[in-house]
C-alpha cells in the first residue's frame, strides 16, 4: 500500500499518515462563512483538499474516507445583510431573510467549487443544525471548570488548558505581552475567548443556560467534528490564516471537553493566495471572485491548474501568465485524451508525487512526462484534471499569422533600401512580447504562435510607446493589433470604436 506523507503542523514535520480506521478515514476542512461570492483564496484549501481526498481514496479505497466541510451560518455579516434587505423593504422575518441569503450564498459556494472540479464533500453541516450540540459541549468544559459563565456569555477558561499554544507555536504569556487579546469586564483572564454570547434582540438567537444567544465560531467545529467522527479523527485542515486563533481554540475546546480523545490527529494547513504580497481578503479589500474569473471566460479547470502549479504550503500569486500556460497545457492534453478511456490505475510516478506531502508540482511535473494518453488521463484524473464532466471548452481562437508576417516581409524590404533597420526590429521586438515567435532568414519570414495577448493589452502598448515618443515600437503594436482585429473579423466600424474606448480607459 502507498505509504502517504503529510506535514502535520502539529508536529512541524513530515509524517507518516496512518489512519486510525483504514475503513473510514475522516477529514475535516473549515469551511466558508457563507455571506459572500468566495473570493479566489477561499478556493485554494477547497482545491487543496480535494486532491487530499482523491489520494486517500484511491489508497484507502473509494468508500473508505469521510470528508466533512462545514458551512458557518452564524455571523454577524449574514445578519448585517439581512437586515439591510429588510430595510430596503423585503417581505418576510428577518430569519426568513437570513435563511434566503445563507441559502443564495451555498449554491454560489457550490457552483463556483463545482467548476473547479472539486468533489462535494460527504458532509456539508451547517452551524444552525448543530446549536444543541455546541450547548451540550460548552454544558461539559463548565462542567470539568474548563470554562465559566459571565452577564450572558460563556467563556473558555485559556489557563486551564496546559497545552494552549502547542498547535500555533506560542506562550500564552506572550499572547498576553503582544496584547492581541480583547481585554472584557466579564472575563477573568483576557486570553479567555468566547464560547457564547448574547443576541440582541431582533438578530437570531438560541434559548441556552447562559440566556439567548449564539454561539462563538470556534466552537462550531469543535461540536460539528464531534458529532460527525466522534473524539479522534484524522486530519483537519484549513488556510493557515485560521491556525491561530481559530485551530488552537477548537483543539483546547476538543481536547478539554473530550480528553480520552486526540481530536485530530493531522493538521494541515496550505498557505495564502496572495496579492502583491498581501493575503487575499475580503477585509484588505484586495480580492476577486472565483465567479470574476469564470465570467472572463477562464475555464476552472485552468484555475485548479495554477492552485496546483505551487506546493500548497507556499504562499503564490494568481497572474495571467499562469493562466495563459495552464490553459495551453492543458487543451493539449485535452486534445490528447479525446475519446480515450482512461487506463485502470494512475502513473506510478504521480502517486509518488502526491503521496510525498501533496507534491503537486512534481505530480504534474510527472504527468508532462507521459507518452500513454490513456494513462494521462487516469493520472490527471487523480488531481482533478482532464475529468469527464468538466465541460467542452470553446475552440482556440485560430490565429492567422499571415499578415504579421507580410507586414513584418514588407518592412524588411523598405529597410533594405533605407538602411534604417529600426522598425523591424522594433516589430520583432513587440510580435516577440506578445507572444509570438519570430525567425527571420533570406528564405523569409517564420511565426509560431505561444500565445497572444488581447488587443486590448496590445493597443494600451502602442499608446504607451507613443507617450514614450517612441514611434517606430507604437507603430509595431498598431501593426499587431490590427492583424489581430482582422483576424477577429471585426469590421472597421467596431475596429474604431475599440480604439477610441481603450484609448479613453488608458489616458484616465
Ligand atoms: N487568501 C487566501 N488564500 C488561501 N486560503 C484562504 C485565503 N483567505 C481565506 N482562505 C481560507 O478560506 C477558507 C474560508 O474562510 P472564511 O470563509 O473564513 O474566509 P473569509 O472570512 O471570507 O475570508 P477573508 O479571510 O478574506 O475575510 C478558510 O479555510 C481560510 O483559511
Ligand atoms: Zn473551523
Amino acid at each position: 500500500m502507498t505509504q502517504i506523507r503529510l506535514r502535520n503542523t502539529m508536529s512541524r514535520q513530515v509524517q507518516d499518515f496512518a489512519p486510525i480506521d483504514p475503513k473510514n478515514v475522516r477529514i475535516y476542512l473549515c469551511g466558508p462563512t457563507v455571506y459572500d461570492r468566495a473570493h479566489l483564496g477561499n478556493a485554494r484549501p477547497v482545491v487543496v483538499f480535494d486532491v487530499l481526498q482523491r489520494l486517500l481514496r484511491h489508497v484507502y479505497g473509494e468508500s473508505h474516507v469521510t470528508y466533512v466541510r462545514n458551512f458557518t451560518d452564524v455571523d454577524d455579516k449574514i445578519n448585517a445583510t439581512a437586515v439591510k434587505r429588510r430595510e430596503e423593504g423585503a417581505e418576510g422575518t428577518l430569519e426568513d431573510l437570513i435563511r434566503a441569503r445563507t441559502e443564495e450564498t451555498i449554491a454560489w459556494y457550490h457552483a463556483d467549487m463545482d467548476a473547479l472540479g472539486a468533489a462535494r464533500p460527504d458532509h456539508e453541516p451547517r452551524a444552525t443544525d448543530y446549536i444543541n450540540a455546541m450547548i451540550a459541549m460548552i454544558e461539559r468544559l463548565i462542567e470539568g471548570g474548563h470554562a465559566y459563565a459571565a452577564e450572558g456569555h460563556a467563556l473558555f477558561r485559556v489557563r486551564s488548558y496546559k497545552d494552549y499554544g502547542r498547535l500555533s507555536g506560542r506562550s500564552v504569556d506572550d499572547m498576553i505581552a503582544g496584547a492581541r487579546v480583547e481585554v472584557a469586564p466579564y472575563k477573568e483572564d483576557p486570553m479567555d475567548f468566547v464560547l457564547w454570547k448574547p443576541s440582541d434582540d431582533g438578530l437570531p438567537g438560541w434559548d441556552s443556560p447562559w440566556g439567548r444567544g449564539r454561539p462563538g465560531w470556534h466552537i462550531e467545529c469543535s461540536a460539528m467534528s464531534y458529532e460527525l467522527f466522534g473524539d479522534s479523527f484524522d486530519i483537519h485542515g484549513g488556510g493557515i490564516d485560521l491556525q491561530f486563533p481559530h485551530h488552537e481554540n477548537e483543539v483546547a475546546q476538543s481536547c478539554c471537553a473530550h480528553p480520552h480523545g486526540e481530536f485530530a490527529r493531522f493538521w494541515l494547513h496550505n498557505e495564502m493566495l496572495q496579492v502583491e504580497g498581501k493575503k487575499m481578503s475580503k477585509s484588505l479589500g484586495n480580492f476577486f471572485t472565483v465567479r470574476d474569473l469564470l465570467d472572463e471566460g477562464i475555464p476552472g479547470e485552468v484555475i485548479r491548474f495554477v492552485f496546483l502549479q505551487t506546493h500548497y504550503s507556499k504562499p503564490m500569486d494568481w497572474t495571467a501568465e499562469k493562466a495563459r500556460q495552464a490553459e495551453a497545457t492543458l487543451r493539449k492534453w485535452r486534445a490528447a485524451v479525446a475519446g480515450i478511456e482512461p487506463a485502470p490505475a494512475a502513473a506510478p510516478s504521480v502517486i509518488a508525487a502526491l503521496a510525498d506531502d501533496l507534491n503537486t508540482a512534481g505530480a504534474i511535473a510527472a504527468l508532462h512526462a507521459l507518452s500513454d494518453p490513456a494513462e494521462l488521463k487516469a493520472s490527471a484524473q487523480m488531481l482533478g484534471l482532464l475529468l469527464e464532466d468538466m465541460g467542452e471548452w470553446a475552440e482556440a481562437p485560430a490565429v492567422d499569422l499571415s499578415a504579421y508576417a507580410e507586414h513584418l516581409a514588407d518592412l524588411r524590404a523598405r529597410a533594405m533600401e533605407t538602411k534604417d533597420f529600426a522598425p523591424v526590429d522594433a516589430m520583432k521586438q513587440a510580435l516577440a512580447a506578445a507572444g509570438v515567435e519570430v525567425r527571420m532568414s533570406k528564405a523569409g519570414v517564420e511565426l509560431s504562435l505561444k500565445r497572444l495577448d488581447s488587443v486590448k493589452t496590445i493597443l494600451a502598448r502602442e499608446l504607451n510607446a507613443r507617450v514614450r515618443e517612441d514611434f517606430h515600437e507604437a507603430e509595431a503594436w498598431g501593426a499587431i493589433a490590427r492583424a489581430m482585429l482582422a483576424g477577429e473579423q471585426a469590421s472597421q466600424e467596431n475596429q474604431t470604436e475599440m480604439l477610441t474606448k481603450i484609448q479613453q480607459d488608458f489616458l484616465q
